[in-house]
């Protein structure tokens, strides 16, 4: 029988929400996980590498292959800004995990996609946690890539409501605004889920008490590197939940029903004060003049979202686990 699952590729900077979104894919029998790339952001890459080995270890799928991504922009940029206030300095809410026994593969995180891309043409989906940077290397490692990739969701941006980094820009954009530019303009076909429907899916301190409850490893293990999240949440937010940011948007590649979305062109802004700003054009008005906005791809983006639907798959899969 042919095999229905969606093969998934997971670009990811591990991260407490990344653990829980990684977990939850590998529990959804919907996707078949090709792989793991991965990308600053949350952490750094070489710490992020060793992450989504140590979680694939715990998940006991050591057969899935993580190769390592950029260490810098695509502007080569070295500057970055990573949130282990948000994470703990191992990003993993600094439990002291030991290292992980197996190693990236021989390839970069911008070829496995290329490669896996021309394997499986428009069969793929790339879920992507973290800055851009590794979708725009293989944009520009392969011009075809935009169209043999099946479509790329994307964590990002904040349409119409404040970032989390500063009131402009989500910390995704923010990380490689040049990269996200580009692959909004790609033309490939992109979904992006943004802060406006991230922070209506809130796991509460109740929902944690039950996977803390529950028998299942991954529940038991996320309650364990929770607690930093939580705390930094009380803090910045003064909320007594967390936004499931990663694990919605591993939802909308299993059932994106639990979404609805508009379509438009997308620009980020790259300069200046507003530097990761998403801009989405919403064709409400018919502009006269040439500009940077005329003639370019859309996407998708996500408006509203089934907050309860998405929170109850999310728990319901890491309790059965
Ligand atoms: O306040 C924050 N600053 C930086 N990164 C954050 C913050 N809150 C959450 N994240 C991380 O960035 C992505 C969503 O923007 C998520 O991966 C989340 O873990």
């Amino acid at each position: 029988m042919a095999d229905s699952r969606k093969k998934t590729i997971i670009d990811t900077d591990p991260g407490i929400d990344d653990a829980m979104a990684i977990f939850l894919a590998l529990q959804s029998p919907e996707l078949d996980v090709l792989g793991l790339t991965t990308i600053f952001g949350n952490v750094y890459t070489t710490l992020s590498t060793r992450n989504a080995l140590h979680l694939l270890e715990i998940a006991g799928r050591t057969d899935i292959p993580v190769a390592e991504g950029s260490h810098v922009t695509i502007t080569k940029g070295t500057k970055l800004r990573v949130a282990d206030f948000v994470h703990g300095a191992d990003g993993l809410g600094n439990q002291n995990f030991p290292p992980p026994n197996g190693i990236p593969i021989d390839q970069s995180a911008a070829a496995f996609l290329v490669e896996q891309a021309n394997l499986y043409p428009g069969e793929v989906t790339v879920v992507a946690l973290g800055p851009l940077t590794n979708i725009a290397l293989a944009l520009q490692l392969d011009p075809g890539f935009s169209k043999k990739i099946g479509k790329i969701i994307i964590l990002g941006g904040a349409f119409f409501v404040n970032g989390n980094v500063n009131p402009a820009a989500e910390a995704n954009i923010f990380g490689d605004p040049e990269a996200a530019d580009m692959v909004f303009t790609s033309g490939a076909d992109v979904l992006v889920v943004g802060l406006n429907v991230t922070h209506q899916v809130v796991m509460t301190e109740a929902d944690r008490d039950k996977l803390g409850r529950s028998d299942g490893k991954f529940a038991k293990y996320l309650c364990k590197i929770l607690d930093i999240y939580f705390s930094y949440h009380r803090y910045a937010y003064e909320t007594k939940g967390v936004y499931l940011h990663d694990p919605a948007t591993v939802v909308a590649a299993v059932d994106p029903s639990l979404f609805t979305y508009t379509e438009g062109v997308v620009r980020v802004q790259t300069t200046g004060i507003s530097r990761g700003l998403t801009i989405l054009y919403n064709n409400k008005k018919r502009f006269g003049e040439v500009s940077e906005w005329c003639d370019k791809p859309t996407v998708k983006v996500a408006v509203t979202v089934d907050a309860p639907a998405v929170l109850k798959l999310v728990m319901d899969r890491l309790i059965d686990s």
